[in-house]
């Protein structure tokens, strides 16, 4: 009998565009499919891998830099080759990139797998819609990402109005011809218009879902110390191919000269994996002017220095992400924050029950000054038990998503005048191009 093969989706979008919320959807809509996620953090605290976490049983979590460059192929075919061992009847595995890598790289590392179970399952390019034109002015290569992508989903398409929208499709679709555009918010899109649902044979239900305690079980019994899932460079215990073989000395060679594992992204490297005619500078990628910056805080953060450091937050400081920790009356939740360009929202939660309270940032920006970002982070910790009182929320609570408003599963916005849209959970994309949920999962990129 055939192999039956397990497509490998890559999704991708510029920073805070909503990769990570759209994958949560996925694995909530799934319907009984069993979804292997692979996430890759940009910044070395893994916000996104930690927000996955809990939505799915099966999830190995690249963290600290680009997948694209930092991570060479050997460790990504070892990941795809967990995920897709039998036993761990996985339908599909998805690869959230990082907000600052390089698709067509990614999709070149998963076509040079050796592994017969897994097929290339298409390019999701997520873009946001408030941000989408600014962007692109200030990196002309999103324009090339869009314009290699499978399916467009134009996400946060309630933060523009009608003609803005219909604009903006009208350029995804230049960039895009023929391909699927799909307008959406907060990434509810029907998951079978990216894959099957149940692909996998014998699909039972029933079959307890692999953990990635399994996988580190796994690991530690193949005689694969668990702590190399995060080392770049090691080998996979599954043997590959003499080009392969070749490739990984290459690359060790260069990790070694990389000192940390970790090259400069500004000088250029010969990963095959980066580029098609070997040679490639990492200079032309996206993460090249990026750098991002890491504060952690056991003491809890006072909110009016913190708010007082978001609002003068410095203009190339475009993305920030994590939680954080009050010690307010009232309001002691863990506090999730993102920023993405201007847009600025707290959602607080309930601590779950084992976590210890603490303050986790990343900061990605372009520019920016880290230490003196660090310096003013450290200045935003509360210097005595009790300093802050509940006045001091009020800043913070303004930037709270409300119950009723943007997130709610209410969240809608006109579309009467869009040519093909649809924004409910099943939409189905603008089929110009005639391509259905199956026709798009099944096609291959030679
Ligand atoms: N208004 C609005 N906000 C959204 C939508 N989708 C996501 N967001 C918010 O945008 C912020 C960033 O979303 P993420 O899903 O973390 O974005 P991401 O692409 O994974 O971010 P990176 O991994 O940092 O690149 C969060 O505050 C989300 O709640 C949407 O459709 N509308």
């Amino acid at each position: 009998m055939a192999t039956q093969q397990i497509p490998v989706v890559v999704l991708a979008g510029f920073l805070g565009s909503g990769k990570t919320t759209l994958l949560n959807h996925l694995l909530r809509a799934g319907d009984g499919t069993r979804i292997g996620a692979i996430v890759n953090d940009f910044g070395s605290i893994e916000i996104d891998a930690m927000t996955v976490a809990g939505q799915v049983d099966s999830m190995v979590s690249l963290g600290n830099g680009c997948l694209c460059c930092a991570v060479d192929t050997s460790e990504l075919d070892t990941y795809l080759e967990r995920l897709a061992r039998p036993s761990a009847r996985i339908d599909v595995i998805v690869i959230e990139a990082s907000g600052l890598a390089e698709p067509q790289e990614l999709i070149r590392m998963i076509l040079a797998s050796d592994n017969d179970r897994i097929v290339y399952g298409g390019l999701i390019e997520v873009v946001d819609a408030a941000e989408f034109e600014s962007t692109r002015a200030r990196h002309p290569e999103l324009d090339r990402h869009v314009g290699i992508a499978d399916i467009v989903v134009l996400n946060k398409a309630d933060r523009i109005d009608d003609a803005a929208r219909r604009a903006l499709r009208d350029t995804l679709a230049d960039l895009a011809p023929g391909r699927p555009v799909i307008c959406t918010a907060y990434g509810r899109v029907d998951p079978e218009l990216f894959f099957d649902r149940g692909v996998g044979e014998d699909h039972d239900a029933a079959v307890r879902q692999l953990s990635f305690e399994d996988l580190l079980r796994e690991a530690a019994a193949n005689d694969d110390r668990p702590q190399n899932l995060r080392e770049p460079g090691h080998r996979d215990p599954n043997g590959h191919s003499e080009n392969d073989r070749r490739d990984h000395d290459d690359r060790d060679q260069e990790d070694r000269d990389h000192d940390d594992g970790h090259h400069d992204p500004n000088s250029p490297c010969s990963h095959d994996a980066c580029g098609a005619h070997g040679v490639h500078d990492h200079a032309g990628h996206l993460h090249a002017a990026y750098q991002s910056v890491e504060f952690s805080s056991a003491e809890p953060m006072h909110p009016r220095r913190l708010m007082d450091f978001l609002d003068s937050r410095p203009a190339g400081l475009y993305r920030i992400k994590g939680f954080v920790h009050f010690d307010v009356p009232e309001n002691r939740q863990k506090f999730t924050v993102h920023a993405v360009g201007d847009f600025l929202r707290f959602y607080p939660e309930p601590w779950p029950r084992g976590e210890e309270r603490s303050t986790q940032l990343v900061l990605i920006g372009s520019g920016v000054d880290a230490p003196a970002l660090r310096k003013e982070l450290d200045n935003c910790r509360e210097t005595g038990p009790s300093e802050a009182d509940v006045n001091s929320m009020w800043g913070v609570l303004r930037y709270v998503a409300s119950p009723e408003g943007d997130e709610s599963e209410d969240a809608s916005f006109d579309t009467s005048e869009d040519a093909s849209p649809d924004t409910s959970e099943d939409a189905s994309p603008d089929t110009s191009g005639d391509v259905s949920g199956d026709e798009w999962m099944s096609r291959g990129r030679a």
